[in-house]
């Protein structure tokens, strides 16, 4: 099988680049899981592009490491002036800890606006660099594998570039409920750009889970077992959980260097039992609750003092941040406290290094270890946990792992888990270890080596490049059926050309004012004229080639209090009320519809209201709709599906009725009631009223922000199906007869259909907002003088 080429793009390149001259570079590893992890990337043809941890300002510098870099399969992108402001800043300080859990730090408290807005200013400066990085060495084909919190624009910036390149993004830290993630100002922004990606994939179900629900709370996107929905288009979402290259350990294990190392340390210990730390000094890794519950259980343990060693390998990390310079302090202070307790002349308890070691060490660290300890406040994953694992000999060590560790959810089985926050749990975890018999060990660590040897890198990289395969295979054989933007220069030239035109237009979301932060708090306000219209409108309504009909579902009243002064139609209620504004209202209801289950709908309604703060419902002639933008949009929901329960064992149960789910709304509305079944009554009412109709109709513009039920109105006037319609039954013995022939003559150059802001549609064409629309409609209106 061909594979395509991959583009790794993550803020930091596996190696960190040092200069040692003018035209000279040096590398070191970079730490942390995520280089470690997709060094195991073995079966794809890679490039890695991303920040070599270093700035170059000299041409000669920068050309002489991206050929050197070039050696190792990576590609430099060059931050410059941009990246304290967005590593240090906003990445590290504000995206790090709220995606932790730790909220923002305290010297934003004091200066949000200043601080924040520089930090973002500079993250999506950073992100267009990525981007021009990435569309630089971008060949068609590649998958691009956008990795972490660091670029969460980047998707966008590809998919509005090249709306084909097969773009995905991983998140390898935790995403937090959404109560917590609500809180970052550039909140809508960063999910809607992730959402552009063809897939989105996370550590564990919580981390997913709460991404989906931060779109529905904030975006009001819907969510499906399969992802997210935004406006018809589909965002996969899907768990992935990482692993480690197993057998690089494994036979790292075996190498005659590690025994050396194995046997030397056993004998600096003084046989005194291992228990090892391996993190990065973080604030979010749990160091210092670490040393709390080792003081603990050295406090309570009598025995074993002088038995024991906590050996604490602290990587030293994002140097630039004070809470970094902090921490490291914090420790020092209680290591400093304990080994002062609870040391001797000859050995203290605590060894703690603020230094990372050689990978031959670490494993030989690994393979003696009696326990591993791991306290991380909240992690998206913990590899070293993987790690310890895969290099265990002999009597084996047991992991006392992190409840709120990502490692927690698969290595769980086969470890003490621990309450992190609880240091007299963690304390007795660590007694527990240490008295466990050799069989326990035993039968706990061939639970978790046999996750570990089965989950590597390579299968979670297969996994989730098959994934985003399947998906874009998918995606690109809808693209075929997807709508096109629309054309408006040849919109505008059919306008001037022909001579009796139909413009259907919809209300909400069409002629009124985009919902400009795009969230869903904002959906419900926007009920009011587009404030750039009225004048526009007027001119449009007064050419006397031009017939104008606003088809919405609003009651009479709102259109007549919008539209009342224009010379046009409207059409109430999805038209079942319909009235040329210099006239009065007439009943286009079909007959026989049967209402009475409005009054037992309404009081479910009325009920469910009153118990979902923030709904609210509306009644008219022949709907009725319940509303929860405002409301809690998960409790919303669970509302309404109880809701759709009382309605069907009610009111609904032998009525011949619709009940249509929207966004946050249920309606109740008679059978059938739709846009495109109103339309042929609107027509005729029209006709018959334009008695002195000599032209057919030649253009028709239909544009509209509707419900999937209501999308019938945009094949309506198609032109195989207007055929049907005009020998259909209706025409026939109805008041069109006598023109029904002539009525309308549309042959698909002159027909547009068009859906606002939705490109899952079953219109031919799509614009992006009401904003477009208002421009359109200025093109029309002066296309004979523009
Ligand atoms: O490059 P740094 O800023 O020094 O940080 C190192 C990395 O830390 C984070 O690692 C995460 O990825 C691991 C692998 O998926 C996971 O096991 C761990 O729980 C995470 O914390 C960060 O997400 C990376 O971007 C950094 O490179
Ligand atoms: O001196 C060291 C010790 C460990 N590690 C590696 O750092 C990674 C830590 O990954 P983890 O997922 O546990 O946490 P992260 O640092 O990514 O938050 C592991 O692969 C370790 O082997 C390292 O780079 N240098």
């Amino acid at each position: 099988m061909v594979r395509p080429r991959l583009l790794v793009v993550s803020m930091s390149l596996p190696v960190t680049a040092k200069r040692t001259g003018e035209e000279t570079w040096s590398f070191t590893m970079s730490p942390g899981g995520l280089v470690s992890a997709l060094l195991g990337l073995k079966e794809f043809e890679t490039k890695w592009i991303g920040w070599p941890g270093v700035d170059v300002h000299d041409a000669v510098g920068k050309k002489a490491l991206s050929i050197a870099l070039a050696e190792k399969g990576c590609i430099p992108v060059f931050l410059e002036e941009v990246c304290d402001q967005y590593y240090n800043g906003y990445c590290n300080n504000i995206l790090w800890p709220i995606f932790h859990y730790l909220g923002t730090p305290p010297e934003y408290r004091n200066d949000v606006i200043i601080t924040y807005q520089s930090q973002y200013d500079a993250y999506k400066k950073a992100n267009r660099i990525f981007f021009d990085v990435v569309n630089e060495h971008y060949q068609e084909g590649d998958v691009v594998w956008c990795h972490d919190y660091h670029v969460m624009l980047l998707p966008q910036y590809l998919k509005e570039y090249n709306s084909k390149m097969k773009v995905g993004w991983f998140l390898h830290t935790p995403f937090p409920s959404s109560e917590m993630y609500k809180t970052l100002p550039s909140r809508s922004e960063l999910l809607r750009s992730v959402l552009t990606a063809d897939l989105v994939g996370f550590h564990t179900y919580d981390f997913a889970r709460h991404f989906v629900n931060a779109c529905m709370c904030i975006l009001g996107t819907e969510a499906t077992s399969e992802g997210v929905v935004d406006q018809g288009k589909l965002t996969r979402v899907a768990v992935f959980p990482i692993g480690i290259e197993p057998e690089r350990f494994i036979n790292t294990s075996k190498l005659s260097e590690v025994t050396e190392y194995m046997k030397k340390f056993k004998s600096d210990f003084g046989g005194r039992k291992l228990i090892l730390g391996v993190d990065r000094l973080d604030t979010i890794k749990g160091i210092p609750h670490k040393y709390q519950a080792f003081e603990k259980f050295l406090e309570e343990n009598e025995d074993w003092r002088g038995k024991v060693l906590l050996l604490q390998i602290a990587v030293p990390t994002r140097n630039g941040i004070g809470e970094y310079q902090k921490i490291k302090d914090q420790c020092h202070g209680l290591v400093g406290r304990i080994n002062g307790r609870f040391g001797s002349i000859s050995s203290v308890p605590i060894i703690h290094l603020d230094c990372s070691i050689h990978f031959h060490q670490l494993c030989a660290l690994y393979a003696i270890t009696d326990v591993l300890l791991v306290t991380s406040l909240r992690d998206g994953m913990n590899l070293v946990s993987s790690e310890f694992v895969a290099c265990q000999k002999g009597e084996k060590g047991v992991l006392v792992l992190s409840e709120f560790a990502g490692a927690g959810q698969s290595l769980g089985a086969g470890a003490l888990l621990v309450n992190p926050w609880n240091v007299k749990e963690v304390s007795n975890a660590i007694g527990e270890a240490l008295s466990m018999s050799r069989e326990e060990k035993e039968k706990k660590h061939q639970i978790n080596f046999q996750y570990v040897k089965t989950h590597s890198t390579q299968q979670w990289a297969d996994d989730f490049m098959n994934k985003l395969n399947e998906v874009t295979s998918k995606a690109e054989q809808e693209t075929g059926k997807a709508p096109h933007e629309l054309p408006q220069h040849d919109v505008v030239q059919q306008y001037s050309k022909s001579k009796n035109r139909l413009l259907i237009l919809g209300f909400y979301g069409t002629l009124t004012k985009p919902n400009k932060n795009q969230e869903r708090r904002d959906e419900g306000m926007n009920l009011e004229l587009h404030p750039q219209l009225k004048e526009r409108l007027k001119a449009l309504c007064s050419d006397p080639k031009t017939t104008v009909v606003v088809l919405s579902r609003s009651e009479k009243s709102v259109l007549d209090q919008n539209f009342g002064e224009h010379d046009m139609w409207l059409a109430a209620e999805n038209g079942m009320f319909l009235r040329h504004t210099a006239g009065e209202w007439v009943t286009k209801m079909p007959e026989n519809m049967n209402l009475k289950w409005i009054d037992g709908v309404k009081q479910v309604f009325k009920y469910f209201t009153e118990r979902t703060p923030g709904s609210y419902f509306q009644a008219s002639e022949t709907s009725v709709v319940w509303n929860y933008h405002y409301a809690d949009a998960e409790f919303g929901r669970a509302q309404a599906k109880d809701m759709l329960q009382h309605l069907w064992a009610g009111p609904t149960s032998n009525a011949s009725v619709d009940v249509v789910q929207g966004r946050y709304s249920v309606e109740v509305h008679s059978v059938g009631v739709t846009k495109g079944s109103a339309m042929e009554r609107i027509l005729g009412e029209i006709v018959l009223q334009n008695k002195s109709i000599t032209t057919p109709i030649d253009y028709v513009l239909c544009i509209g922000n509707f419900l999937g039920k209501d999308e019938d109105v945009y094949t309506f006037f198609e032109p195989e199906l207007t055929k049907k319609t005009m020998s259909s039954p209706y025409y026939g013995s109805g008041p069109l007869k006598k023109v029904s022939s002539t009525l309308v003559d549309v042959k698909g150059d002159n027909y547009f259909s068009v859906a606002v802001g939705n490109t899952h549609t079953k219109a031919s064409y799509f614009l992006d907002s009401s904003d477009d629309v208002v421009q359109l409609i200025h093109k029309l209106c002066t296309h004979n003088n523009p």
